[in-house]
């Protein structure tokens, strides 16, 4: 088997929601195996697996400790690596599981949201070559210097998928999804949004980093800076998916791709002296309580006040509002807010910003600031209007 190409697949908890739908991907796990594929699976939590574990530990703590909730969180994808292996084992072919500490992902120690720093995947080798399809629990890692069991955040299997197809220089890393691939918008907003045949990790990057759920905004990061061909699919074959390419061929034209969105964005007001003294404060804040950055959006400072405009997954956000009540220094400084993002193939022409406006408020929905990046305009909108803006805005995507 030495010789064979190695694919990396991963399948998120849609793909693997119960125990029928496990079967159904070993059978074409078993598939691509007999075709002659060195195969790696890279499985998430099976459907909702991973909020229901969030649930039980609120259930149980009011506040729970960081390094046991990165414990808990690892279980769900436990439970499909090991079933999926079983399933393999019923068709006849010899599979073996792995957790992300087995597999030699090596990550920092920030609980909820370590990077990989390192891949090592000196057992997955091995066992490749002995002609097994390999399973690994997806969204997990070490620690080495702590030997700590690790999460990389809501969504993070992609990243492990995508780390580890470069560790083995895999042939392809396909991400197999419910969806056609990439779409002009979350087709749960707008039905009729088209799948994007080909996009480019510039715009992808932008799309991911301003909440296209589609895939965790570090893996297409690391896709990009390791050359990882990365490809997605839609579960079934059907359709065509999409391909994630270096560049596509085509004129700087400002076409706008797709519309995104997140749902929820917080605003934090930091009395200080200065910007930098700010940010000390909510570093040092973030330390105390042991939670780990957020992504950050947007920052200022004005009369003794320093504003830090940031988004995460609610379970985080929640953790942060619930530290800041006990905090003299930081507070709420508004209501939460949602974003809306249109992404350009090539630069935002500068009437876009303007026309985003016009739509919105064709529509009764005010935005109160707007962000311009090179691919993108965000545009941050009251929570209750999210859905509607994405669908107004769709109107601004120019189909092919
Ligand atoms: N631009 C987008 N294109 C396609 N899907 C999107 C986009 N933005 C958000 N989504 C949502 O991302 C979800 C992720 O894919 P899915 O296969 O359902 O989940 P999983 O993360 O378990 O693989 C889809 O259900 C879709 O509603
Ligand atoms: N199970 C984790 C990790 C993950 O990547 O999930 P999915 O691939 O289903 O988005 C989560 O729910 O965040």
């Amino acid at each position: 088997m030495r010789n064979h190409p190695i694919i990396v697949q991963k399948y998120g908890g849609v793909c693997l929601e119960t125990p029928a739908k496990i079967r159904a991907v070993a059978r074409s796990l078993a598939d691509l195996h007999g075709r002659g594929h060195r195969v790696v699976a890279i499985v998430s939590a099976m459907g909702t697996t991973t909020d229901q574990l969030i649930r039980m530990a609120y259930q149980v703590s009011p506040a729970p400790n960081r390094r046991e909730l990165d414990m808990l969180l690892t279980t769900g994808e436990r439970i499909s690596m090991s079933l999926m292996s079983m399933a393999l084992s019923d068709l006849g072919v010899s599979a073996i599981s792995f957790t992300g500490s087995q597999a030699g992902v090596m990550t920092d120690g920030s609980h909820s949201s370590a990077r990989i720093l390192d891949v090592r995947p000196i057992r997955v080798r091995e066992e490749l070559d002995r002609g097994r399809v390999v399973v690994l629990a997806g969204f997990q890692g070490v620690d080495p210097a702590t030997r700590e069991i690790t999460t990389l955040g809501r969504g993070g299997s992609d990243t492990t998928a995508v780390a580890m197809a470069a560790a083995l220089k895999a042939e392809c890393c396909e991400i197999i999804k419910e969806v056609d691939g990439i779409c002009s918008a979350d087709p749960r907003i707008v039905p009729d949004a088209k799948a994007l045949r080909r996009v480019d990790f510039a715009s992808l990057s932008e799309m991911c980093f301003w909440g296209a759920k589609i895939l965790h905004f570090r893996s297409v990061e690391l896709a990009q800076s390791q050359d990882v061909p990365l490809v997605l699919k839609r579960w079934g074959g059907v359709g065509h998916g999409t391909e994630v390419m270096k560049e596509v061929a085509g004129m700087e034209n400002g076409k706008v791709l797709a519309v995104n969105s997140m749902v929820r964005i917080e605003h934090v007001e930091i009395d200080s002296k200065d910007l930098n003294h700010g940010f000390e404060k909510f570093a040092q804040h973030l330390k105390q309580n042991s939670l780990s950055w957020p992504q950050l959006l947007a920052s200022g400072f004005t009369a003794g006040k320093t504003s830090m405009t940031v988004a995460s997954d609610s379970e985080w956000l929640d953790a942060l509002l619930r530290t800041l009540e006990r905090s003299e220094d930081l507070r709420k400084q508004r209501e939460a807010s949602s974003s809306v993002s249109l992404t350009c193939f090539g630069a935002v022409s500068s009437e876009l910003p303007f026309r985003a406006l016009q739509v919105l408020e064709h529509h009764g929905i005010v935005p109160d600031k707007y962000v311009l990046s090179p691919h993108s305009i965000s545009l941050f909108v009251p929570l209750e209007s999210r859905e509607d803006s994405v669908k107004a805005l769709h109107s601004l995507v120019q189909q092919t």
